[in-house]
């Protein structure tokens, strides 16, 4: 069996001291592969992107990425390594042009110019929307296209890893589906790997591969996406619920 790309073992996490929101979390994300991690409120799904960005330090436990140790490192050690975080909220900067967004996104890699504009045509090749509205600010794109623009600035970087926050939070259900065709998009690209948290379980499920349900900080079933059905995944999260 070959390594996974990314490997988090038996982390625990928290924001105030004696308070572990992650308890002994453990997961394998493949190279090149499209897990969810779903849960009810507050069983830490955030928190774990969180972690394995470096936006929290995890106080026991594993986290590598290669095989290499990345628990603890600040996020732009992390986003140096190669991984990407799209956050829940919006990461654009409304008073910015669209191309000026995309340069920041790009910011650890503005030394190389060839490179990043290169980078940016492919983001306006799989995104034409994006080069349309190039010149005009974030602020007034669509929900959709603001979304768009969210991820495709972290896609510049050409991540071998990305981390995604409930990307279809506050969209109208045609532009959920849409988001997660241009993660796919990204996904074959650049190529890279997706570890993403959804709420939006209906649709997610039809694009993830791996599924790995969390309650309490921890992983209460795993598997591929064929085993988990929405039924099943109802049946699980009133499983948590009621404890
Ligand atoms: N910055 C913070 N400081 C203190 N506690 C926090 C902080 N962020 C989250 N928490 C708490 O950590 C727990 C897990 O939150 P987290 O956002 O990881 O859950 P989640 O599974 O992503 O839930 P949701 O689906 O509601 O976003 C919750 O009890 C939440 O109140």
């Amino acid at each position: 069996m070959t390594a996974p790309l990314l490997a988090i073992e038996d982390i625990h996490a928290a924001y105030q001291s004696g308070v572990d929101i992650l308890q002994g979390m453990s997961l394998d994300v493949p190279l090149g592969g499209f897990v969810l991690v779903i849960g009810p409120n507050g069983a830490g799904k955030s928190t774990l992107l969180k972690t394995v960005f470096g936006l929290l330090g995890p106080h026991r436990g594993a986290i590598t990425l290669d095989g290499k140790p990345i628990a603890g490192l600040p996020p732009h050690e992390v986003k140096r390594l190669g991984v990407s975080y799209v956050p829940q909220e919006l990461n654009t900067f409304p008073h910015l042009t669209v191309e000026e967004n995309l340069r920041v996104g790009g910011w650890t890699i503005r030394k190389d110019a060839a490179r990043l504009k290169r980078r940016i045509a492919q983001v306006y090749e799989i995104f034409p929307v994006l080069a349309e509205r190039r010149r005009d600010k974030a602020g007034s794109l669509s929900g959709g296209q603001g979304r768009m623009l969210s991820v495709a600035r972290e896609m510049i970087t050409e991540p071998r890893l990305m981390l995604v926050d409930e990307p279809t939070v506050g969209l109208a259900p045609n532009l959920a589906d849409q988001v997660y065709e241009l993660l796919q998009t990204a996904r074959k690209a650049i190529p890279t790997t997706i570890l993403l948290v959804d709420q939006n379980v209906s649709d997610a499920l039809r694009h993830a591969e791996a599924v790995v349900m969390m309650n309490l900080g921890k992983v209460k079933a795993a598997g591929p996406v064929a085993e988990f059905g929405e039924d099943r995944v109802r049946d699980l999260i009133q499983e948590c619920l009621l404890g």
